[in-house]
């Protein structure tokens, strides 16, 4: 159920800015993510793209500008208000707890739609015991869609990067969020772990009706996944528009493109 072709906005992001000491990492950066839409953010290393995210789910709090997200306002997020008002993340490197599996995993990320207090878990009946097994259906949809069946009681730690990956995907998409927000979700995969995680991505969009914001560094990835496209370079937007009005761009031929060449 793709909910792309509508003009509301789920995020606003507006004239942030945000320095480490001397490094101007973000500088008066606005940008919008439409409900529905695949959207990414691009731009050469250091261009400030991880910033980017990070003030967005509340990791780093601007030193100037506001973002609005579902209509409401403010100068910064807490990762915890974030996540519980629908924003959920992965990583640049999988942050996924190694030594516990796949299934335990998917289910942490359960965690911020428990209802009943600790002690209704302690004891594991009535309302809790219910709740418990609508989580457990929920994650084994999400291992359903995501082909992870047969790696569900395997220790994350011991599997290819690529499916530990498409875990952190599951982890994520058991916060049922509003907006995931995917750092470099092909990096360090080789050509067939991309194509998979290209399909789960598109599939996430269209089935869940999830808006996806990612940064990528792989091109074609980029130019084929997206609805739109946001070009950072020293911190400046510098483009921002359809995948082909982005490629044809001067100053993105220039500052990125161009350093790849
Ligand atoms: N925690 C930090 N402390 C100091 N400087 C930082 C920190 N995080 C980022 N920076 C600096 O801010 C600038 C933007 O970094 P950022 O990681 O956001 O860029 P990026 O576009 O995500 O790069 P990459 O593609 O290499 O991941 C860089 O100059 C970086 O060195």
């Amino acid at each position: 159920m793709r909910v792309r072709d509508t003009n509301e906005i789920l995020l606003q992001v507006e004239g942030v800015a945000l320095s480490f000491g001397g490094v101007r990492a973000l500088k008066d950066v606005s940008f919008n993510v439409r409900k529905g839409e695949i959207r990414a953010i691009i731009g050469p290393n250091g261009a400030g793209k991880t910033s980017m995210l990070n003030v967005v789910n509340g990791f780093y709090h601007p030193d100037r500008g506001t973002i609005t997200f579902k209509g409401r306002t403010r100068d910064r997020m807490q990762p915890f208000e974030a996540a519980r008002g629908g924003i959920a993340r992965t990583f640049q490197n999988v942050a996924l707890f190694k030594g516990m599996s796949a299934l335990d995993n998917i289910m942490a990320g359960r965690t911020l739609k428990v209802r009943r207090g600790l002690l209704w878990q302690a004891l594991r009946c009535g309302p809790a015991l219910r709740e418990e097994l609508e989580h457990r259906h929920r994650v084994e949809e999400i291992i359903d869609f995501l082909e992870i069946e047969a790696i569900r009681k395997v220790p994350v730690g011991r599997l290819p990067y690529g499916l530990q990956k498409r875990v952190e995907l599951g982890r994520a998409l058991a916060m049922e969020p509003d907006l995931l927000l995917l750092d470099e979700p092909m990096a360090g995969m080789n050509l067939e772990e991309k194509e998979d995680m290209s399909r789960f991505i598109v599939d996430v969009n269209n089935q869940y009706g999830t808006t996806i914001a990612l940064i990528e560094h792989d091109m074609a990835v980029v130019m084929d996944l997206s609805d739109r496209v946001a070009v950072l370079d020293h911190g400046v937007k510098i483009a921002d528009g359809t995948p082909d009005e982005v490629k044809n761009n001067h100053a993105v031929i220039e500052a990125y493109l161009g350093v790849a060449h």
